[in-house]
């Protein structure tokens, strides 16, 4: 047996899921019903356009909305289309029936699909998320009479005359006192800005209990002086939106000031950009916006990134992490993408591999946009460089494929204050400490070690930032043979003279040990250049890196701690008093404060001292002074 039929909906069970589950949130009514606004507006246009239809009406073309706290109620109000009776009983009571879709189908061939909003018919009852009840009052262009409807959000409507004069349709929602939030018009306003701030037509809001107010104030009295009526400030209204945003403009025709504003006003930020990509492709899909440098601070932790995504002027949603690479939302900005795959809902993606080229996209736009400004401003780059680094960094570590393009122009700032590539650093570096890149990781507190490479024309790199550390591992990985070493970690070739006599190695460990207590201290003589150092900590680069891992995994503690046997005390053999100590019998005293002394100055100028330590070396040197006199 077979059989054919029509499933068949029953609109009392379908309603509560649309008015409850279809929206994750309930301020997305306003974008429903302006975005169905602003359609009806530009079907008008457009039918005006093609001979269809005059516009007798002749005032400007806009959206208005009005908040009445008093009366409890929200008004939409456009001049657009408007609908027949015919039409309410399609495209409203037919839930899921869209007379977008209708209307692109009818002009396929005459209209950029783009232009209209609405796809799926069902938005127009997310109004009932936060209202009881809803009527339409609506003039349609071609009868020019006005209809009404009216649902109390149950499965029922009417259909009446209806009282409004001229085309268009408004539309008045009762609301809920679980909704009355949306009864306060800096909330309301705020709302529309949030979803509709770059719609396309001028959207108005207004607050009718204000303007009742203003209209029961006394009129201006005679000013007796001068026999002048005062006339109050005509405020002339403003729309809430910027309808032709300027990332919708071709890049050469924005000024710098107008990038500036544009960021300033999106986003609210006072602080000016670093600089920006604005980002226009229409092939292989469509995608406009522009992606702003903030200034950042110097902790990853503080940086608030804010990407705006939009459907055709239409806000979808914030930091949309399928469309925009996680370490992008680093940066501010809008993206527009008339294409996206958008759900009913819109603010979620139908996940599917074109979102995936939509990412890849704005990343090779942004690593191009940096390498240009690396090789036509250099300096620029440079100047930027601190700012920017750790957003360049972040993304490198997630992305393998910003990385292999960016990998050239990733500038290391050194200790002479200058800029350069690895490839350079190394180049420098080739003669006294080939493959091997030193690096400050805390200006001060190994401020001696960089005293001491300056003295000797050596250079390190800062890599100061939290990133830094699990950066250093990931150039390592991506640079065969590149080793980094913080800067306390080995001495590098510049640092010493000819090869160091070590005859007396055995003698001074055993002195130091002897007196510091520690059979398992290692001691390293060196033939250093500088005549001022008599005797360096040297950090071993495995074991402290391994110390520092713990930590950030809390692990510190499970495993040994970084004890003295990391350490290398490193004597210099020029130096008088390890000269002394080499060659000469000193008594026990003299020897002891010696090489305690001499063990924690080294220690000193690479870590803080135990408290117990440093209770000795204060000790220490007291009597030590006390000998000069
Ligand atoms: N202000 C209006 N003026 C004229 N027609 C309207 C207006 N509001 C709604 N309509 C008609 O009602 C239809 C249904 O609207 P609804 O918002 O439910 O769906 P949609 O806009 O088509 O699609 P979507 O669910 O994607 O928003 C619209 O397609 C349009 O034909």
């Amino acid at each position: 047996m077979s059989k054919q039929g029509n499933l068949s909906i029953h609109s009392e069970n379908i309603f509560p899921i649309i008015k409850k589950w279809l929206y994750s949130d309930h301020d997305i009514f306003t974008r429903e019903l302006i975005s169905n606004a602003c359609d009806a507006i530009l079907k008008f246009k457009k039918l005006c356009d093609l001979g269809e239809a005059t516009d007798t009406v002749g005032e400007p073309f806009k959206v208005t909305v009005t908040v009445n706290e008093k009366e409890k109620i929200l008004v939409f109000e456009d001049n657009g289309i408007g609908m027949t009776e015919e039409e309410i009983e399609k495209y409203i009571n037919q839930i899921a029936f869209s007379g977008a879709e209708d209307f692109l189908e009818k002009y396929k061939d005459k209209m950029d699909q783009d232009q209209i909003i609405g796809h799926f018919g069902l938005g127009f009852y997310s109004a009932f998320m936060v209202a009881g009840t809803i009527t339409i009052d609506t003039v349609s262009y071609q009868t020019g009479t006005a209809v009404k409807w009216t649902c109390d959000g149950g499965t029922t409507y009417s259909i009446s005359e209806g009282s409004r004069e001229t085309r268009g349709t408004t539309i008045t929602l009762h609301i809920t006192e679980e909704s009355k939030e949306f009864l306060n018009f800096y909330t309301l306003s705020q709302t529309i800005e949030k979803y509709c701030s770059f719609m396309p037509l001028p959207i108005y809001v207004v607050d009718a209990c204000r303007e009742e107010t203003a209209k029961d104030e006394p009129t201006p009295e005679v000013n007796e002086e001068d026999n002048e009526v005062k006339a109050p400030e005509v405020v002339e209204p403003k729309p809430i939106n910027d309808t032709h945003p300027l990332y919708t403009k071709q890049p050469n025709e924005c000024s710098v000031e107008e990038y500036k504003e544009f960021y300033r006003k999106t986003f609210m930020d006072f602080h000016e950009p670093l600089f920006w990509i604005h980002l226009n492709m229409d092939y292989p899909f469509r995608l406009k916006g522009i992606l702003y440098f903030p200034k950042l601070s110097h902790e990853l932790e503080t940086i608030e990134g804010r990407i705006k995504l939009y459907n055709n002027q239409v806000f979808v949603a914030e930091n949309i992490k399928e469309v925009i690479p996680e370490f992008l939302l680093l940066l501010k900005g809008v993206i527009d993408c008339p294409d996206l795959p958008l759900n009913v809902s819109r603010s979620l993606l139908q996940n599917d591999g074109f979102v995936k080229k939509i990412a890849d996209y704005i990343t090779k736009k942004v690593a191009d946009k940096l390498i240009s400004l690396y090789k036509k401003e250099n300096e620029d780059y440079k100047k930027f460089w601190d700012d920017i680094a750790p957003f360049i960094k972040y993304g490198c570590l997630r992305e393998s494929k910003f990385y292999d393009k960016m990998k050239d122009y990733l500038l290391f700032k050194t200790t002479d204050d200058t800029y350069v590539t690895l490839s350079e650093y190394l180049e420098t570096a080739k003669e006294t400490h080939e493959n091997k890149v030193f690096y400050v990781s805390n200006k001060d507190q190994q401020s001696q070690y960089i005293t001491l490479f300056k003295e000797n024309g050596l250079s390190a790199v800062y890599l100061e930032h939290s990133i830094d550390n699990p950066f250093i591992s990931h150039m390592e990985m991506h640079n065969q043979g590149v080793k980094f070493m913080r800067i306390d970690a080995d001495i590098a070739g510049a640092l010493k003279g000819e090869e160091a006599d070590k005859t007396h190695e055995e003698k001074l460990t055993g002195l130091f040990r002897k007196v510091l207590n520690n059979e398992q201290l290692k001691v390293s003589v060196e033939n250093l250049k500088s005549q001022s150092v008599p005797s360096m900590i040297l950090v071993s680069e495995e074991s402290r890196r391994m110390q520092e891992m713990m930590k950030m995994y809390g692990m510190a503690g499970m495993g040994m701690p970084m004890g003295q046997n990391e350490l290398t005390l490193v004597l210099n053999q020029n130096h008088p008093l390890i000269d002394s100590l080499a060659h000469k019998d000193l008594d026990e005293e003299t020897t002891s404060l010696l090489c305690a002394h001499l063990y924690d100055l080294a220690l000193l100028a690479n870590q803080t001292l135990s408290p117990e330590a440093m209770h000795n070396f204060l000790e220490r040197s007291n009597k030590l002074l006390g000998m000069i006199l």
